[in-house]
């Protein structure tokens, strides 16, 4: 084949694999088998050999790509990756509810999303490609974990536009790759995890991208570090953006016009809760106006305008 074509065509593969991988891992609705997607891998891979310049950071064959590395390079986070205040129950959430209202002095609507038990990354993409990935680490200081989330395929290598932003995300382990896990390690004897959330922590942080691509390792996108430009102005506006890019969010999520709204909600999410193929931890309520957001601002170290409510912790069978 001649380089003209040789391009053409994996131009042409790029399209087809990262189609066929966002409807796989991303929309869980595979319109190829298994079979077919390896096939075209291969002969990417092949023209790949051929023509080395067509061998792309994007490329879907780049996903388990790096070396085994000595460690992880420390990143600086452009926005601190905050945590959030913690409710416990239903007077705790309206307390923060009255909080609120008294500072932003109109009426107020919730976004409420299910709080992923998995590690907080955040992802930088320029013009579209992505670029870094790094743990939450300190909140200001976190550690460059690009190499191993490129292997979590439900992670884009590039976005549907050229945008350039920072998404922030949770990357967790489903429970039944956990059980799988578990099961494997014990036959070969070694120490099982304790849970879902050990588990994705001990891959990500892997040294070898290859055994954290082994792992299975999934992610909800759920937030954009910088809205500057953007012409967004609520938080549901920004979810319903990212999903538009290719990110993987969490549909269970709900607009609420009240607290009364919220405290109903979280009793029907909570009951939900044994049969999500994840684990969560808890709830996390946000205002959804962008402006009110800057209005509440942040303490020390958490939003005033989000608030978590946690589940109490399950009583363990002994
Ligand atoms: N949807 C969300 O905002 C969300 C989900 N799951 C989580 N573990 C976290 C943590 C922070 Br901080 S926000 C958030």
């Amino acid at each position: 084949m001649d380089k003209q074509s040789a391009q053409e065509r994996a131009h042409a593969l790029h399209e087809l694999l990262n189609t066929y991988n966002y409807e796989y891992y991303i929309l869980d609705q595979p319109s190829v088998s298994d079979a077919e997607y390896d096939r075209l891998i291969q002969e990417l891979s092949k023209l790949e050999e051929e023509y080395p310049e067509l061998k792309t950071p994007d490329s879907p064959t780049q996903r388990v790509g790096g070396g085994v590395l000595e460690s992880f390079q420390k990143v600086e986070h452009r926005t601190p990756m905050l945590s959030l205040g913690n409710a416990f129950n239903d007077q705790d959430l309206r307390d923060f509810d009255r909080r609120v209202r008294q500072a932003v002095g109109g009426d107020v609507q919730y976004v409420v999303e299910l709080k992923i038990d998995g590690l907080a990354v955040s992802l930088r993409y320029e013009n579209g490609l992505f670029i870094q990935g790094a743990t939450r680490g300190d909140g200001t200081t976190g550690e460059d974990i690009t190499e191993n989330l490129k292997t979590v395929r439900s992670i884009p290598l590039r976005l549907k536009t050229d945008v350039s932003l920072e998404a922030r995300g949770e990357v967790f382990m489903p429970k039944a790759s956990f059980e799988r896990l578990n099961e494997l390690r014990l036959q070969l004897e070694e120490e099982p995890f304790a849970n879902p959330r050990n588990a994705a922590a001990g891959s990500i942080r892997q040294l070898d991208p290859k055994i954290a691509a082994k792992r299975n390792l999934d992610i909800f996108v759920y937030s954009i570090a910088d809205l500057g430009g953007t012409g967004i102005d609520r938080h549901s506006e920004a979810l319903d953006f990212l999903e538009k890019e290719g990110f993987k969010t969490n549909k269970e999520r709900r607009k609420c016009e009240s607290i009364d709204e919220v405290i109903t909600l979280i009793e029907n999410l909570q009951e939900k809760r044994a049969s999500l193929p994840y684990d969560i931890d808890g709830i996390v309520i946000k205002v959804d106006s962008l402006a009110q957001q800057d209005e509440l601002g942040f303490t020390a170290k958490s939003p005033r305008w989000a608030v978590a409510y946690k589940f109490p912790a399950e009583e363990v069978t002994t």
